[in-house]
């Protein structure tokens, strides 16, 4: 069984499959590396004998889970590294090894599923876009802050706006303007995250023509899921693991 990890910002996503294609074994999320490997050691790690991984985090923290992972499971942690060019897909920042690996990963799955111009949106701590040109070009992308970075810089920064988010969590379809601070901050904040991507994706008509595939992934991508023409793939940054890593 192959052993699957996209450390992001806040959390660290892992799923356990039995092949590429093959069925979900376990899946889960943990915000540290030592519940991570609790919960492993709970599944039984015996049967793990392949492991892959992307991080985004610093070498020194993302050093020090390989360590933690290959003691406690006894295998070998595959890290995904920069690249200039993969599976038909060539990287467009000035220097290849800036662009986040997650990224990387995220839009040489999606060019993979599509072979064509394609806009890869990933809406999680940071909410980036991608976009493919024809022939797996990269164009670059853009970097923004995530929903939740949205509302936080708005609590640390304000003193009266002060709520229990649990009571007011976002709710899909509920835009008609706030009758409470929560509501207001909530729905401020998802109607400015929806317009971005709207935005984005008319953007992208510019360089891609009219004719591109796309495709949202992360945490919060259900957010903007009903979007014309958007495919969500929960699983696009694992797919492209598994592309580099295989
Ligand atoms: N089970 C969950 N636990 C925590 N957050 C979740 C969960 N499911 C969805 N989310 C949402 O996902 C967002 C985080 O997304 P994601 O996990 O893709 O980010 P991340 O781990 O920081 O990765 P990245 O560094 O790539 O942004 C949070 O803003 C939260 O609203
Ligand atoms: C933008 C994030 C935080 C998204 O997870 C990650 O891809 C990252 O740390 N990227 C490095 C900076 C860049 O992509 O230009
Ligand atoms: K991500």
């Amino acid at each position: 069984m192959i052993l699957e990890l996209d450390c992001g910002n806040s959390l660290i996503k892992w799923r356990v499959i039995t092949t590429a294609d093959g069925p979900l074994v376990a899946s889960g999320v943990a915000s540290q590396a030592t519940n991570l490997v609790q919960e492993l050691l709970i599944l039984g790690v015996k049967k793990i004998t392949r492991c892959r991984l992307v991080s985004v985090r610093s070498d020194e923290e993302t050093g020090a889970l390989i360590d933690l992972l290959s003691n406690a499971l006894g295998v070998e942690v595959l890290r995904v590294c920069p690249a200039k060019e993969i599976a038909g897909v060539t990287n467009g920042y000035r220097d290849h090894n800036r662009l986040g690996l997650d990224r990387w990963l995220a839009i040489i799955a999606a060019y993979g599923m599509c072979q064509g111009p394609c806009l890869i949106i990933d809406l999680g701590t940071a909410v980036t876009v991608d976009l493919v040109a024809s022939g797996g070009i990269h164009l670059g992308g853009y970097i923004a802050p995530g929903i939740a970075l949205l509302r936080g810089q708005l609590l640390a920064h304000t003193r009266r706006i002060q709520y229990v988010p649990a009571e007011t969590f976002v709710t899909l379809g509920a835009i008609a303007p706030g009758k409470s601070t929560g509501e207001g901050v909530e729905r401020g904040c998802l109607i400015m995250l929806r317009s971005y991507v709207a935005s984005q994706i008319s953007l992208a008509e510019d360089q891609l023509g009219k004719d591109f595939t796309i495709y949202v992934t992360g945490g919060d991508s259900a957010l903007v899921a009903d979007l014309p023409g958007v495919i969500c793939v929960p699983d696009l940054v694992f797919r492209g693991l598994a592309i580099a890593c295989p």
